[in-house]
């Protein structure tokens, strides 16, 4: 296996994925390079960053590895993490370390295939993070010469699981049949699963919303005290 720099920096290690979309209460790149900090300081080894924006001023504020994407939607095409070579020469401008893309086989915006994106990145110097959802999409994606595959689209996809937690066995089957490294992402919120993702065969872990989306963290404490007061006083806090 040749071992790319990046690849290196990310080994055994806690990626932290810091997004929020317009519309979400910590949009914005300033937010989001402080959150990168926050992430950094508490011992995260690269961020997984959406927008040129984002990775710019990231890439400024920590001095880790930064993997880019950028989520578009186009009106002919389900895919929108990073869909064409547009958002990567945006992210190649922004300073991008790894790029991740969708790499499952449905429809691409136009004309763009997966392996155009693929062969591009690859002419650029990419190292390239393709997102699955399937093994399937893991085998071809690393037939394509990809840096690894990342189980982001687990979940995400009209035919795959919509699980509540990670997709292990994807993580399982996944380390075990290719010879690139296996990211687990997607769906992890608790420490014990980080260690069972590492177990299980992973390279590096990403976790996103459980460590920088605090509407989301608000929320599962707000419902733990919702069940807790049904449970503990017989009904919902109605004196
Ligand atoms: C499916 C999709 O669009 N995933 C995105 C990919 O970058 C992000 O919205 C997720 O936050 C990221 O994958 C980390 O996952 P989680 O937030 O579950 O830890």
């Amino acid at each position: 296996m040749l071992v790319i720099p990046v690849l290196k920096q990310i080994r055994y290690g806690l990626i932290a994925s810091c997004q929020a979309l317009p519309g979400e209460p910590l949009h914005g790149s300033e937010t989001m390079a402080k959150m990168a900090k926050a992430a950094e300081e508490g011992g995260a080894i690269a961020i997984r960053a959406n927008s040129a924006e984002d990775v710019r001023a990231i890439k400024q504020a920590v001095g880790l590895p930064v993997i880019g994407i950028v989520k578009r939607d186009y009106p002919d095409s389900e895919v929108y993490i990073t869909p064409t070579t547009k958002e990567v020469d945006e992210l190649i401008e922004a300073g991008a370390d790894m790029i991740a893309l969708d790499a499952t086989r449905r429809k691409r915006p136009g004309q763009v295939t997966l392996e155009t994106m693929v062969e591009y990145m690859k002419s650029q110097n990419m190292p390239v993070m393709a997102d699955i959802s399937t093994l399937a999409e893991g085998l071809y994606a690393a037939s394509l010469g990809v840096s690894c595959v990342s189980t982001t689209l687990s979940g995400y996809t009209s035919y795959s699981p919509n699980l509540a937690g990670p997709h292990l066995e994807l993580v399982k089957e996944s380390a075990e049949r290719l010879a690139i490294p296996v990211i687990a992402e997607g769906r992890i919120s608790e420490p014990a699963q980080v260690e069972e993702v590492l177990r299980l065969g992973a390279y590096a872990v990403v976790v996103g919303s459980a460590i920088s989306r605090p509407q989301l963290i608000t929320k599962r404490f707000a419902e733990a005290a919702r069940k807790a007061v049904i449970s503990i006083h017989g009904n919902e806090r109605s004196h």
